[in-house]
Order: structure tokens, then C-alpha cells, then sequence
């Protein structure tokens, strides 16, 4: 029987040098206690304002690069060399700026991105590209016990003004997947509409998920996210089944209005 989830830890930071550095170094910390456990780390990230934000890795000399194994909590299905491309965008923030093998960066597969991206929607490719990534994960993470979900090290998520996260949107009927591990959607209110997304038994089986938010314009979000949970956002749905859980790297422009407890960060 799965546990309760846990209350979500709330950090928040007085600049975007402190979250960074911050956010940095609960990677490491995760990333140490992962490979000490099973010689590598598993982690998945997202897009938007994400990947710039974990430059405080950059030169670190604590980061063990080969032993990770990263895949993309969303992708949008464009080409992965697309400005759109949440590949793409890590590739010029991070991956191009440390020795992580390539081989260790899942993507979603080059060769069905085309006809994946067709337009009007051609749902047959859009399957075989959702199965195709799942495929991947399978490949990661099955042998490792009879586990139906995979359990990911930690998964690195943003949140959007409406309270998405991934590519999991208010109201949208994927909320309420319970079996697959990837999904497709084609109408993502936030352009592209095409985009592959880790479903919530994904995200609420890993051993730590962490949210990083920051600026003014996320503040009311946060908000809604924290202290109105019982409002079903998807963001306040990210809840870890225990004994995993749930963090917020925020600064305090974005917290300005959580009345949710704060946490000093500490490692
Ligand atoms: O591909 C995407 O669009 C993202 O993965 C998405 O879920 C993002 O994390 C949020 O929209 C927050 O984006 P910002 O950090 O840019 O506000």
C-alpha cells in the first residue's frame, strides 16, 4: 500500500545566484546519494526558463556527467535542433557546456519527429512517437523490479501562469491518465500544440520531484499552487508518493503571496 504523500518543502531564495548556486547543489546531493545506491542517476528536466537556471552546474567538480541518464519530463514535437525544442534548449544552456555523453541524453527519436509534427495531427504517429520515448524509459528502468511505474531520481519541473506543469494543462483529460508513462497531446494552449509529456504516475512515483519558479509574474501561481491545493491545479498535484517528495526552488519575488510555511534551504 503506498504511504500518504509528504507536505511539499518550500525554499525560497532572496536572488536568482542563490537559487541557482542552491539548485545546484540538491543535484549534486541527489545525484551523490543516487549513484552511492545504484551507480548512476536518473534524472528528467523540462523546458522553458528551466534549463538556464541550472548553469550553477557548470564546472562543478562534484558532478559525475557519465553516470547520468537524462530524459525530458515534456518535449515538444519539433526537430530537436528547432528554437522550440526543449532538447534543443538544454543542449545550448547545459549539455553543450559539460562532458555528459551524449548517448546518456534520451531524446525523443529524430526519425519520427516529421511525421509526428504533420499537420492536421496524424494520431497513429503521434502514438508510435509517445510509445517510442516509453520505449526508452522502459528500456532505463524495467528490469528493476516489478515496479509498474518507473522511479526516477529526480524529475525537474517549471510551472506555467495557468498552473501547468510539463505538459499537463488545466482541465485537459490527461490529468487523469493512471497507465501510461507517456503521452501525446495535440492542442498545448501554450504554442507548439504538439508536445509528448511524462504522465502523473511518472512524476508521483519519483524519489524527489523539484520545482524551480521565479519572478513577479509567477507569485499569484504560486499562490493558488500552495495554498488552494483542494483547486486541483496541476502543479499542486505533483505529489510523490512517500517516501518521495516534493520540493520548491523559488525566489521571493514568486513567493510574495504563498502563506505556505517556508523551509530554510539546507542540504
Ligand atoms: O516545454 C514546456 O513548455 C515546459 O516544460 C513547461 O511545462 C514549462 O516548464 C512551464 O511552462 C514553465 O515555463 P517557464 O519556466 O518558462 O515559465
Amino acid at each position: 500500500m503506498p504511504h500518504a504523500p509528504s507536505a511539499p518543502v518550500l525554499c525560497s531564495f532572496s536572488n536568482s545566484d542563490e537559487l541557482v548556486e542552491s539548485l545546484a547543489q540538491f543535484i549534486i546531493k541527489s545525484q551523490k546519494e543516487s549513484i552511492q545506491k545504484r551507480n548512476k542517476f536518473t534524472i528528467a528536466v523540462s523546458g522553458g526558463s528551466l534549463p538556464k537556471q541550472l548553469n550553477g552546474l557548470i564546472g562543478k567538480p562534484g558532478v559525475k556527467w557519465d553516470k547520468w541518464q537524462v530524459f525530458y519530463a515534456d518535449e515538444r514535437i519539433v526537430p530537436l535542433d528547432h528554437e522550440d525544442s526543449n532538447h534543443g534548449l538544454c543542449d545550448t544552456h547545459l549539455w553543450s557546456k559539460v562532458p555528459v555523453p551524449k548517448e546518456n541524453i534520451h531524446t525523443i527519436d529524430p526519425a519520427l519527429i516529421e511525421a509526428a509534427a504533420a499537420d492536421p495531427p496524424d494520431e497513429d504517429a503521434l502514438e508510435e512517437i509517445a510509445d517510442s520515448y516509453e520505449q526508452q524509459l522502459i528500456r532505463e528502468f524495467a528490469n528493476k523490479d516489478s515496479a509498474r511505474f518507473p522511479i526516477f531520481d529526480l524529475i525537474l519541473l517549471g510551472v506555467g501562469p495557468d498552473g501547468h506543469t510539463c505538459s499537463l494543462f488545466p482541465g485537459h483529460p490527461l490529468l487523469s491518465e493512471e497507465s501510461r508513462w507517456v503521452a501525446y497531446i495535440t492542442d498545448s494552449p501554450k504554442p507548439p500544440p504538439k508536445r509528448l509529456t511524462l504522465t502523473f504516475p511518472v512524476i508521483n512515483h519519483a524519489a524527489r520531484v523539484a520545482f524551480v519558479a521565479s519572478g513577479a509574474n509567477k507569485a499569484d501561481t504560486l499562490h493558488t499552487v500552495l495554498d488552494k491545493p483542494e483547486e486541483g491545479l496541476p502543479a499542486s498535484r505533483v505529489r510523490p508518493i512517500t517516501p518521495g517528495q516534493v520540493y520548491w526552488f523559488v525566489d521571493d519575488a514568486a513567493a510574495a503571496k504563498v502563506e505556505y510555511p517556508k523551509t530554510p534551504f539546507k542540504l
